[in-house]
């Protein structure tokens, strides 16, 4: 109900942004994919009941962990920079800054610094009570095998629309997929006339990384060309038929063909600076999705504990 605002901390917690920006940065020196990681945690939390870190509680009495589902499980990454940044904020100024608001700025960071956008993060979110289940969990977060058509209602189930859609998933300018994600889609066809040569050539790297059985658990960049670089060379892929993902490929293939769609990925690909504004534009709306503010729910003390399983 309440309005989040870039303010929120100003006189409770001045040196919040600051200490969180401090920890990505040294945790991006010891593991540069770590900004992927921290990224997506911020979208798999919007994502599942909105952005009120449900997607940080571990398992425990009445809560069963969204880290189990299939989307997250093996895959989520930098639940521990989370901890560190809390606890230092705990230091700082106990009980005041949210997790949720915590996996909001720690995205904005891990974006900048892998050289993309910056935009000030509305704050004042609180954290859940509770998490979704597993078949919730399952359902919310859109599968890479997704067709446009599901993206796009996914998408607009959670008040996104297809500028939200085509910018977000840009994100896969950075970071990796195992082989799992995406290996029907690179040993479901015979590699001959189904695909022009170029994509053929594509085709026979990723199968010689992931091997038709086993294997499941190796990465691959999501952007071929420049995956530790927040750029827009991930909508160049896409025109080339080099997304890695279904999902990626879908935005901008000749069967799914939604002009709309297109003619966006057309655009991020010729003007990295519009591709920037749209995606500023569609992470803040993405990090409103209902926002848990004023009394609702809590800030927690340890991000992975709901405050009540300490008393
Ligand atoms: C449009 C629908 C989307 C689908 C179907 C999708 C799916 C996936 C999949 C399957 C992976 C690889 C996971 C693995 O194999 O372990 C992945 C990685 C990633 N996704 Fe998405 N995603 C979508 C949108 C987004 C959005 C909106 C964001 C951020 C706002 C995002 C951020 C990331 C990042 C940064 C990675 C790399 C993570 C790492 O390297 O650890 N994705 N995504
Ligand atoms: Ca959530």
């Amino acid at each position: 109900d309440g309005v989040l605002s870039p303010y929120y901390y100003l006189e409770s917690c001045p040196l919040a942004e600051e200490i969180v920006r401090h920890t990505v940065e040294g945790a991006l020196y010891q593991d540069p994919r770590i900004a992927a990681g921290l990224l997506r945690l911020h979208f798999h939390d919007c994502f599942v009941l909105g952005c009120d870190a449900s997607v940080l509680l571990d398992d425990a009495d009445g809560i069963v962990s969204e880290k189990n589902a299939v989307p997250n499980k093996n895959s989520l990454r930098g639940f521990e920079v989370i901890d560190f940044i809390k606890a230092l904020l705990e230091e700082a100024c106990p009980l005041t800054v949210s997790c949720a608001d915590i996996l909001a700025i720690a995205a904005r960071d891990a974006v900048h610094l892998r050289g993309g956008p910056t935009w000030d993060v509305y704050l004042g979110r609180k954290d859940s009570l509770k998490a979704a289940s597993i078949s919730t969990t399952n359902q919310m977060i859109p599968a890479p095998n997704s067709s446009l058509e599901m993206l796009i209602s996914n998408f607009k189930d959670h008040g996104l629309d297809i500028v939200d859609l085509v910018s977000l998933s840009g994100s896969h300018t950075i970071g990796r997929s195992r082989c799992v994600s995406f290996k029907d889609r690179i040993y479901g066809l015979p590699l001959n006339e189904e695909y022009d040569e170029r994509r053929s050539i594509f085709f026979h790297i990723l199968r010689s990384i992931c091997p038709e059985s086993g294997g499941d658990d190796k990465v691959v960049p999501l952007d071929s060309r420049t995956s530790r670089r927040f750029d827009n060379l991930y909508y160049i892929n896409l025109l080339r038929g080099e997304g890695l993902l279904h999902s990626d490929n879908a935005l901008a293939s000749e069967e799914d063909a939604e002009e709309s769609v297109l003619s966006l990925v057309w655009a991020y690909a010729e003007d990295q600076e519009l591709f920037f504004q749209h995606y500023t534009e569609s992470i803040i709306k993405m990090g409103n999705i209902n926002v848990l503010t004023g009394i609702e729910g809590e800030v927690r003390h340890n991000c992975r504990f709901v405050n009540s399983y300490y008393h």
